[in-house]
């Protein structure tokens, strides 16, 4: 049975390098985790007191301001990061897509390395045998898959690595929002494999500033603040008060009927 529970957690990153007295003169703004001065070497609490419990199903929103602790979470439920205090127990598979393009070799083949990326998401050499010619296809890269990946442009290598992630089934899907930020007209493509993706993985996770992406992937959101859940909720709940609007105002009756919201 997949599932993560976490239990007032917490991540601190010990700063060795940094001078106390300075950090000390620090007066912290809206963004970042707090830092702490009382112990011998300043520590940045990424993240406090962290109580999460989720279960099959659920398709979280991760939101926050820049440095509010969003991907120290993502990394402490993939086992990362250990707490410092507190417990993190994740049951399932995870494949945890942070970095499109962690995983990828710049020497090795378009083809070689969707095998590569694949079996460093978690699936095994047989599956993904399967599913080379699918995600070939999709990449639209034809003979480029038998180049080296040093020769291809940016937006080549996103079409990769797009295509090896959308294909795999995880049970715990964890995102990281550099997906966002793809080429549009190749992200309308890829935005249905993603969906499916989605809806075939056993739990999401999906930190991301992207409201259209949020929408159509996820039903509840964890809004982090400073290192701290500063709320949890459905995805309309949660996103109104972050925002301070509701951001399903204005949509058609058709787009919330689709999303599965009333109007
Ligand atoms: N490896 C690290 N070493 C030291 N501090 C870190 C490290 N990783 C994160 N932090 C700190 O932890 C806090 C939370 O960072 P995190 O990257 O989790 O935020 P975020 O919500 O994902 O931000 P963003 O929206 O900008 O990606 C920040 O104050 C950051 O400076």
């Amino acid at each position: 049975m997949v599932s993560i529970e976490v239990r007032n957690a917490s991540v601190d990153f010990p700063i060795f390098d940094a001078k106390t007295r300075s950090l000390k003169k620090l007066v912290l703004g809206k963004v970042g985790g707090k830092i702490g001065t009382q112990a011998k070497v300043p520590i940045i609490e990424a993240l406090q007191d962290i109580t999460i419990s989720l279960k099959e199903g659920d398709r979280v929103a991760l939101v926050g301001h820049n440095g509010a602790g969003k991907s120290t979470l993502l990394r402490l439920l993939s086992g990362i990061y250990e707490p410092t205090v507190g417990t993190a127990q994740i049951n399932g598979k995870i494949a945890p897509v942070f970095d499109l393009a962690v995983g990828m070799d710049p020497e090795i083949s378009g083809l070689e390395n969707i095998m590569i990326r694949g079996l460093f998401l978690g699936m095994t050499r047989k599956e993904m045998e399967k599913r080379v010619d699918d995600i070939s296809a999709f990449t639209e890269l034809g003979d480029y898959l038998h180049l080296p990946l040093r020769t291809y442009s940016t937006g080549m290598r996103v079409r990769l690595a797009l295509g090896v992630v959308t294909s795999i089934d995880p049970e715990i899907l964890l995102l990281d929002e550099g997906i966002g930020a793809v080429d549009a007209a190749f992200m309308s493509k890829a935005r249905d494999r993603l969906v499916d993706l989605v809806r075939r993985s056993g739990m999401l996770v999906f930190a991301s500033h992207s409201d259209d992406l949020l929408f159509e992937l996820c039903n509840t959101a964890i809004w982090m603040d400073e290192g701290r859940v500063k709320m949890q909720g459905s995805l309309r709940e949660v996103l109104t008060a972050y925002k301070g609007r509701d951001p399903f105002e204005h949509m058609s009756p058709e787009t919330l009927e689709r999303l599965g919201e009333k109007a």
